[in-house]
């Protein structure tokens, strides 16, 4: 999907602006209605996407960050991007709504939720994402899968050996996972250190994200060659029985 880059899309700086459309609205009022309309979608969804609690403020808890977490990743254009453990698809869905230039693969193991997820894309023309259904330890053996993303986006799927491991496999040499923690991520640095070590992952940056509503941290994990044949580990190790 590289190859459907926005032509819209152009560089100014190391930032990339959106120019609006001639005579039409412009993509950033798209890109404003889509997220109202799909905060709606997770609201009302028949599934648990989201805590009871939060669902009345989808927008402000939810979308808001995600968006604030796009807004700092700020990915390259024409790359591709893993959200893994999507869930209701956050925070992959307001990436690929946010740059319609980057493409989004979603995965979750959780088929009734990939399938609600199928369907907020639909229903609200996202057209650079693509949703796979399967755990990490599987999808990271799929040929098509493996070391091909230029990054993995995580929100919420583990602590950092965790997710470190699961994400692994999606990204070959050069390649990023990025975690997306809260206030305690320090708890956790150590041991994502050394899980990093074993998975031949570098962690270059912890990095406060601004505009959040809550205080949001990315851990960048940097991948310093192929992943290692033996990761990740059978179904369920992963969390039953983190590296460290
Ligand atoms: C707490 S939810 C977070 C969802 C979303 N990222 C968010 O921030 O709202 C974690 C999700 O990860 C998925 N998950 C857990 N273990 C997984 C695995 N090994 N492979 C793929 N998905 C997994 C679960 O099904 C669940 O939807």
């Amino acid at each position: 999907m590289s190859g459907r880059a926005d032509r819209r899309v152009r560089r100014l700086g190391r930032r990339w602006e959106r120019p609006s459309r001639e005579g039409g609205a412009s993509v950033t009022e798209e890109a404003e209605e889509r997220l109202d309309r799909y905060a709606e979608l997770l609201r009302d969804s028949p599934i648990n996407l989201v805590s009871r609690g939060a669902r009345a403020s989808v927008r402000e808890r939810h979308i808001v960050e995600s968006r604030a977490v796009v807004e700092h990743l700020n990915p390259r254009p024409d790359s591709s991007w893993l959200d893994l453990g999507t869930g209701g698809g956050l925070p992959g869905i307001v990436l690929a709504i946010e740059r319609p230039d980057v493409e989004v693969v979603l995965a979750d193991a959780r088929a009734k939720k990939v399938r609600e997820v199928e369907r907020f894309c639909a229903v609200l023309g996202v057209a650079n994402a693509a949703v796979r259904c399967g755990r990490a330890e599987q999808l990271a053996r799929d040929p098509e899968l493996r070391g091909r993303f230029d990054g993995v986006l995580v929100r919420a799927l583990g602590t950092l050996p965790v997710v470190a491991e699961l994400a692994r496999g999606f990204v070959g040499p050069g390649g990023e996972i990025v975690a997306v923690k809260g206030p305690g991520v320090d708890a956790e640095l150590e041991a994502g250190r050394s899980a990093a070590d074993m998975l031949g992952l570098d962690i270059e940056s912890v990095e406060e994200v601004a505009d959040a509503a809550t205080v949001v941290r990315l851990v960048r994990f940097r991948a310093v060659g192929a992943p290692p044949a033996t990761t990740p580990r059978a179904d369920g190790v992963p969390q039953r029985h983190p590296l460290a």
